[in-house]
């Protein structure tokens, strides 16, 4: 019997609003245009066809799925790519590049890419790398960049134009942009730095300068919203594996083998969850949105001590903004904040490490602790080959958007389609792991933890304080074959 399914023909009916992407048109009235350089009969660099042109009218969706008995209310952003009319005339325009925030792999393919199309796309000559962050604009020498000069860079790690926190002045900025006759800025950072870049294409408006300002998002964190991910994310996830195996192997070469693996992600989990999951040898991960319970019946000790009776070892990766709570009174320097304003963080991994070897201390029970903290070596590192394509994506997009007078934008795949975005829209919310996803299901599975959640959290709840459940239960440790080559415990 073959089933068979009927096919459904109706129409949807959907309501939409559209992005309010800031255009240099809504506070310049007289705005020339020019026809694109691919149409002129000289165009070289690329042999566009009349569908590479973006119109208007075409739009990326904010939402692919609903359920059929709902109406959604769809936002749609423009599509990013080339128009076919333009409102600088190319050799009039002065570029200007900066990098903030911390590093990430593909700044310099960011940056590489947008000197490229700016000058293979667009024939700008004028191109400007701004030093060392925001502070730049009004207290560096600004370096010109030509193709030739970013030709290699995208095989470095870091930005060759340097990065900084702090130091945005608002007005100096602006002053410096025009006193320099700059008329487009790429900004490439986090949210902090869009936050900065949204003020700034603000205050050009403010002052009625034909001045565009895009932003292309960065952090290795993940956890700017709306977009599909963030560059660098993919490299950073990739990297961390590497520190994920490491601690597989030494767990499996001793006894009772405890690895601990610290990850980026301040507010997020996306790197811990995303390495863990691709590893498959991860028994435990921590992320900043669950809060756990370390000591007691069902807490973090509790299973990491199962795990050693069933299988000799344990892989544990935490997130660094994960358990906040229990270090945040632990260091003088907790809740300080850097130079930009972010708070600094509290070291969970170390704890973690020293709270889970005195317990077992305690209970007599020998464990092999590993350490492995390797911040800074998942996003030191030059991007991989998929964040090498994204970054040109991105940064051609960021291009073609300046070109086409959007400003106070951002840009980003949403659903696989690069689109502009408002600044305003990216900065207001930060993406986290969603639990009630079937990806963070998909790990909990992976690992079988437990849920280790406090059962009632009060509202609020600051710390410090290890949360206790009653007792934990420490049977007695079973010898376990971990096979072929590790020693028996
Ligand atoms: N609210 C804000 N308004 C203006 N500028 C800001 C604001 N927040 C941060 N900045 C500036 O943006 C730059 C980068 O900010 P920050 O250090 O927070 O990094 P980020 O861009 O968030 O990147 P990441 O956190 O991913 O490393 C700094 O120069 C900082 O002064
Ligand atoms: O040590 P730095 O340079 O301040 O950067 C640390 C932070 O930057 C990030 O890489 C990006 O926000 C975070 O994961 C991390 O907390
Ligand atoms: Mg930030």
């Amino acid at each position: 019997m073959t089933a068979t399914h009927d096919q459904e023909s109706c129409h949807i009916s959907v309501s939409y609003t559209t992005a309010p992407v800031p255009h240099l048109s809504h506070f310049l009235s007289e705005l020339e245009s020019f026809p694109h350089p691919f149409l002129l009969e000289n165009a070289t660099s690329y042999r566009p066809l009349n569908t590479n042109f973006i119109s208007e009218q075409d739009a990326v969706i904010n939402r692919i799925v609903w359920n059929k008995s709902e109406t959604p209310k769809l936002i749609l952003y423009p599509r990013a790519g080339p128009r076919e009319r333009i409102v600088f005339a190319p050799k009039k325009v002065k570029a200007a590049i900066v990098t903030c925030g911390g590093l990430c792999p593909g700044l310099n393919t960011v940056i590489r890419e947008l000197t490229e199309c700016l000058s293979y796309q667009y024939g700008v000559a004028d191109i400007f790398g701004v030093l060392q962050g925001y502070r730049g604009f009004y207290s560096k020498e600004w370096i010109p960049l030509t193709t030739e000069k970013v030709d290699n860079i995208h095989k470095m790690g870091g930005t060759v134009l340097g990065s900084s926190r702090g130091g945005f002045d608002l007005n100096r900025i602006v002053d410096s942009i025009v006193q320099n006759g700059v008329n487009q800025v790429y900004v490439i950072g986090g949210d902090g730095t869009v936050r900065g870049a949204a003020t700034l294409s603000e205050e050009c408006r403010r002052r009625k300068l034909q001045v565009t300002v895009a932003s292309i998002p960065k952090t290795i964190d993940n956890d700017i919203p709306i977009i599909d991910k963030s560059f660098g994310f993919d490299t950073a996830v990739q990297e961390a594996s590497k520190a994920i195996d490491a601690a597989h192997t030494e767990v499996s070469c001793f006894p009772n083998g405890v690895g601990i693996v610290k990850l980026m992600g301040r507010n997020s989990g996306f790197i811990a969850l995303h390495a863990s999951l691709s590893s498959r040898e991860v028994d435990c991960c921590l992320i900043p949105e669950v809060p756990f319970v370390i000591h007691g019946r069902g807490g973090l000790i509790e299973y990491i001590h199962k795990c050693l009776i069933e299988r000799g070892k344990m892989v544990l990766v935490v997130a660094e903004g994960a358990g906040q709570e229990y270090v945040r009174n632990h260091h003088d320097w907790i809740d300080q904040l850097d130079a930009s304003g972010n708070k600094k963080l509290g070291d969970i991994g170390h704890f973690l490490y020293q709270e889970i070897e005195s317990t077992f201390k305690k209970q007599g029970i020998e464990v092999s602790m590993k350490y492995i903290d390797p911040t800074y070596m998942i996003r030191a590192v030059a991007s991989n080959a998929s964040d090498n394509i994204y970054c040109t994506l991105l940064a051609h997009s960021a291009v073609h958007g300046s070109f086409a007078g959007y400003t106070g934008f951002t840009v980003g795949p949403i659903h696989g389609r690069h689109a502009y975005i408002p600044m305003t829209e990216i900065v207001t919310a930060q993406k986290q792991v969603d639990l009630r996803d079937r990806m963070w299901s998909r790990l909990v599975n992976s690992t079988g933890q437990p849920d280790f959640s406090p059962r009632d959290i009060p509202k609020g709840f600051q710390g410090p304080c290890i949360y206790s459940r009653e007792e934990e239960s420490f049977e007695t440790t079973k010898t376990v074959d971990k096979g072929f080559p590790g020693e028996t415990p």
